[in-house]
């Protein structure tokens, strides 16, 4: 690189002749000034043309503004005898920012919970992050299209698809990360390591585009599946090769299963139901080759494995969180399923769907606890990095009130969390189910509701770059926008926080008094 002194610079201050300084890198923004998209003017402001305009940059673009190859090539050189001040993030590295990283992960704090094996876990999860899987979210983000072909392969060749299930049998035999953990040691840690490190893509819809459907959708077939069915159809999915969604929720019925209206009749040879009804809201549907489907049989409630043939049909729901989820309105007009497609009991499908929910909230609360810190490491930055009324935003009084309240929720979700995953660790699937619906139905409503005040905080602290889906606020216009889908799916926080106190109900004693 070719190096300039300050004094040179400062000749090159005008239209058709425009230097800048940013960090101590030289650009030339001769050409450039005419695509800014800030415009010139303020390329060719006297304290901008010729100078070091590394502040004002950094008031108005994100770093990774200079990182994009388009730009980085109008760097033309470096002042002499300087070095540059801003690092670009390195591929797997830590947060260096206070409570960036979840304590087990921050130096100097101690965790009872993680091993070795849950520290190479997120290693090699956070460089898969980085390197590969970052980029493409970005991209499908904005404009829609389907993950990309090498992330869901690349996951399946390390197996990713099938630990984001949980622990279980579905993992024996399997090379975990190639080796890093094996699968009798993989724990809900390794679980919950993993869906965090997802998040740090920053976009919510994508991540349940990575076959989100599934991590919903497969449990029932894993737990109550014929043999003869899961040899038929899980191995091709866990290698992305088909994809299979959860599909329960209706027009006229979402958190009350009881309501559903989409029915399942036994043929005459009693060789297959006869499914007709509707399906609102069902995440990748529109992209799925199987759907596990919650449906009113004679007598009740029975869940069956629908493959996509005559008479199923999807089509795209526009929503305010992703056009990448594949979120869809299924039909079904006599679709005929074999009956050794049932999962669980014919009748029994309530007790199928209840054993769900405890993972899938589970996973949420994961997700959630994470996001909110990334929204942390945002406002950190931002308030840091921005000045108002010739000081930083984080100088102000009202403004560190607000980052409190964040980083406590961040934290308080996090610990509890970890303490609930760790009874999960301890505790058999059918103990899970007794003793956790209330404990992780709380966490989720709590989760939920903190997420949403931080994604206000935020958007106060960014302003009006909060509610635009480019440049400084970009993921805070993303968290917001899309926070209220946690907040509702896997079961509303009044629903949730309704059933964890009729839970507790139950097992007050009769002979309680004040
Ligand atoms: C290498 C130098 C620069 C590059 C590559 C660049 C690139 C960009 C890009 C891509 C945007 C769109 C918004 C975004 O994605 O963040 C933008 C917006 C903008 N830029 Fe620059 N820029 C440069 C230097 C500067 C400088 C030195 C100033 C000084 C005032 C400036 C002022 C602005 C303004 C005012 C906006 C509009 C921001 C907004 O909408 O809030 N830019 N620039």
């Amino acid at each position: 690189m070719k190096q300039f002194s300050r004094q040179e610079v400062a000749n090159h201050n005008k239209r058709g002749d425009l230097w800048v300084i940013i960090d101590t890198k030289v650009y030339n923004l001769s050409k450039f000034i005419a695509i800014h998209p800030g415009g010139a003017a303020v390329l060719l402001d006297a304290e901008v043309a010729g100078q070091d305009a590394t502040e004002t940059f950094f008031g108005l673009h994100r770093h990774e503004v200079l990182l994009k190859p388009n730009y980085s090539r109008l760097q033309i050189g470096i002042i002499e005898g300087e070095e540059e001040q801003i690092k670009a993030p390195q591929p797997g590295a830590l947060s260096k920012l206070p409570y960036g990283e979840p304590p087990w992960l921050t130096e100097g704090f101690h965790s009872p919970y993680y091993n070795d094996s849950h520290r190479r876990v997120r290693e090699v999860m956070r460089l898969l992050v980085d390197n590969l899987i970052y980029e493409d979210a970005q991209a499908r983000e904005s404009d829609g299209k389907p993950v990309s072909r090498l992330v869901l392969e690349t996951l399946a060749e390390q197996e990713v698809h099938a630990m984001r299930l949980g622990p279980g049998k579905h993992l024996q035999g399997k090379k975990l990360f190639n080796g890093a953990v094996a699968p009798e040691e993989f724990d809900y840690f390794h679980e919950l390591v993993i869906t965090q490190e997802l998040v740090r893509v920053g976009s919510r819809g994508y991540g349940d585009a990575i076959m989100g459907g599934m991590v919903i959708g497969l449990p029932p077939v894993l737990n109550f599946g014929s043999e003869e069915l899961k040899a038929r159809i899980v191995p091709d999915i866990l290698a992305a090769k088909k994809f299979i969604c959860l599909a329960i929720s209706e027009p006229f019925a979402g958190s009350d299963v009881g309501g559903l209206r989409t029915t399942a009749e036994l043929s005459e040879d009693k060789k297959f139901w006869i499914v007709n009804g509707t399906k609102k809201w069902i995440t990748n549907a529109h992209f799925c080759d199987y759907f596990t489907v919650g449906c009113r049989t004679d007598g009740g409630f029975t869940v069956l494995l629908v493959e996509r043939s005559e008479g199923v049909e999807t089509k795209p729901i526009k929503t305010a969180y992703s056009a990448v989820s594949g979120t869809a309105y299924v039909t079904f007009d006599n679709v005929k399923v074999p009956v050794g497609n049932t999962l669980g009991e014919v009748d029994g499908g309530l007790i199928v769907m209840l054993s769900n929910f405890n993972h899938e909230r589970w996973v949420l609360c994961c997700s959630s606890a994470r996001s909110q810190r990334l929204v942390v490491e945002e406002v950190l930055k931002w308030t840091s990095q921005r000045k108002v009324f010739g000081k930083p935003l984080i100088e102000q009084a009202v403004v560190r009130a607000k980052i409190a309240q964040m980083i406590s929720r961040a934290e308080a979700v996090q610990t509890w969390l970890e303490h609930i995953t760790y009874q999960m660790c301890h505790m058999t699937y059918k103990q899970m189910s007794a003793n956790l619906a209330g404990p992780i139905s709380f966490l989720k409503m709590m989760s939920t509701q903190m997420a949403q005040e931080t994604a206000r905080d935020a958007v106060q602290i960014f302003g009006g770059r909060a509610i635009t889906q480019s440049g400084l606020g970009r993921f805070i216009e993303h968290y917001h926008r899309t926070i209220a889908f946690d907040a509702l799916l896997g079961g509303a926080e009044d629903v949730l926080g309704d059933l964890g106190v009729r839970q507790a109900m139950r097992h007050i004693p009769e002979t309680a008094r004040l």
